[in-house]
């Protein structure tokens, strides 16, 4: 049995169970999802500051999940808030929900589109293209414009933004495939696929299979290099332990 720990690294507790419910579905037969977020911090991330509180509240329940012996961990927002940090303190996988949908796109087209919710995040989607190397994958990205708990409000109004900005990236990228690019939009993968007749990917579910994959090809977080367990020293405050 596995068991992955899905964090939200924003503090709303329906993005976190939309999020859950996703990964429960496409999950193997015998793998747990462990979905939490932090305590305290922002309720949506929308931005570089965002991100930034996001991220120690993403370091806080990493190492939870490491002292819990969890088999990986997902941080289940766009911006992958904390990744490489959160590798360093990790034993298992830890897999950006933004890195897994691209890394799938990949496999399955010439060139992804990207939907995602507001159009300053657009610039962050873009610096992770840059980060992972996946710039030249990337035909376009398009921005909702609403907020990401719009998608959480119960309208429906969001989730139709988001068709119709797929609809409109079939007709005019010239791309094989679409990025759903927020946590928020987990639920709507599948449905859009079957609709548009191309891969819309979703990062959550992406992930929850690449770390059962690494984990059945007995691959984890490197330590060799600059992902080895921080250098020891006394942290204080809040930060008190972090690194131990
Ligand atoms: N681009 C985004 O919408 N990022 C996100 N902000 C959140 O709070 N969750 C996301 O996935």
């Amino acid at each position: 049995r596995l068991c992955i720990q899905l964090i939200n690294p924003n503090t709303s507790l329906g993005m976190t169970e939309v999020m859950a419910t996703t990964a429960r579905q496409v999950a193997s037969v015998g793998t747990e999802i462990l979905a939490v977020c932090p305590q305290e911090g922002a309720p949506s991330i929308e931005g570089h500051f965002d991100e930034a509180i996001a991220t120690l509240g993403v370091l806080q329940q990493v190492k939870a999940g490491r002292e819990a012996g969890v088999d990986g961990h997902i941080i289940a927002c766009f911006g992958d808030p904390g990744l490489l940090a959160a590798r360093e303190i990790a034993r298992s996988p830890v897999v950006g929900i933004a890195e897994a949908a691209m890394h799938m796109a990949t496999l399955l087209a010439t060139r992804f589109s990207i939907v995602t919710t507001l159009p300053r995040t657009l610039t962050i989607a873009r610096h992770l293209l840059h980060q992972y190397g996946f710039e030249r994958h990337c035909a376009a990205l398009h921005a909702i414009d609403l907020p990401v708990l719009s998608l959480d409000d119960g309208s429906g109004l969001a989730q139709q933004k988001v068709r119709e900005q797929c609809i409109k990236a079939k007709q005019q990228d010239g791309s094989g495939a679409i990025v759903l690019g927020c946590g928020g939009m987990a639920d709507l993968a599948q449905a859009l696929t079957i609709e548009l007749g191309m891969p819309v990917i979703d990062g959550v579910s992406a992930a929850v299979r690449l770390i059962e994959s690494l984990h059945a090809l007995r691959l984890t977080t490197s330590k060799y290099g600059d992902l080895d367990y921080p250098l020891p020293k006394p942290l204080s405050g809040r930060f008190k332990d972090l690194n131990n």
